[in-house]
């Protein structure tokens, strides 16, 4: 049980329902996540790890339940919670006709969070990015297009990153560069929400794992990790 005077998660959801469901229906979802932790969604193709990712994002109304941001229910005060968050979805949200340096400028400009030339210039090298900096996007690879909207995430730097299989068509050194990227951001105090049908390679002591199958065999979800 958490101490009265401990602050409460940064992130939970309450008895979340989609109203999609998964291959056994529906079933709500709760779970809490504090600051410096990962939430790992796993699960079969279908059992609703998108569906979840995308209420969390406010992308899709839940047929029941609430997502709690700093203990109080979004929709009380959702200026802040869309203020602090970044999603990635399966697409990359990138426009084509623009080069990679300028997706990454606009995107950073969009979620009112931007960088000055020399730290995206850093950015683009951490992400082995910066040789394509000047490619139009549509030109780009399916890895380095990740990669590009990844980068600006990272950049972002917003305290909590819902991911939806942000490892999909990555290299072996760009899954190292994302479990360093994720590693940064929770030992800054950062959150995140990740799917994927990989281990996300953080510390045991900061992630959590939710299965989404278990939870379509039980009726219930289950959060198991971190107390
Ligand atoms: N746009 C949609 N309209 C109606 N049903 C949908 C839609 N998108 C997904 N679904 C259904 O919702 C359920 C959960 O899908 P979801 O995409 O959340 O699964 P997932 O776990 O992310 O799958 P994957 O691992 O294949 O990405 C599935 O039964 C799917 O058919």
């Amino acid at each position: 049980m958490r101490p009265a005077d401990a602050p409460p998660p940064v992130l939970g959801a309450r008895g979340l329902v989609s109203r999609r469901g998964g291959p056994r229906g529906l079933a709500p979802v709760d779970f809490e996540l504090h600051a410096g932790q990962l939430l790992h969604v796993r699960g079969a193709n279908g059992s609703g790890k998108t569906s979840l990712l995308r209420m969390l994002a406010g992308l899709l109304r839940p047929l029941a339940g609430s997502v709690l941001w700093h203990g109080g229910d979004v929709r009380r005060a959702p200026s802040a919670y869309f203020a602090s968050m970044a999603f990635l979805a399966h697409g990359n949200g990138l426009c084509g006709e623009l080069s990679a340096a300028e997706n990454l400028r606009y995107a950073l400009h969009v979620a009112g969070t931007p960088q000055p030339e020399p730290r995206i210039a850093e950015t683009l090298r951490d992400w082995r990015l910066d040789g394509c900096a000047g490619l139009p996007a549509l030109r780009l690879s399916q890895g380095q297009s990740r990669r590009l909207a990844l980068a600006a995430i990272v950049l972002g730097g917003k305290a909590l990153w819902l991911l939806d299989e942000p490892d999909a068509g990555l290299d072996a050194a760009s899954l190292e560069q994302l479990r360093a990227a994720l590693d940064a951001h929770l030992a800054a105090g950062g959150a995140a929400v990740v799917a994927s049908h990989r281990e996300p390679g953080t510390a045991a002591a900061h992630t959590q794992t939710l299965d989404m199958d278990d939870y379509a065999d039980a009726g219930y979800a289950v959060a198991v990790g971190v107390t």
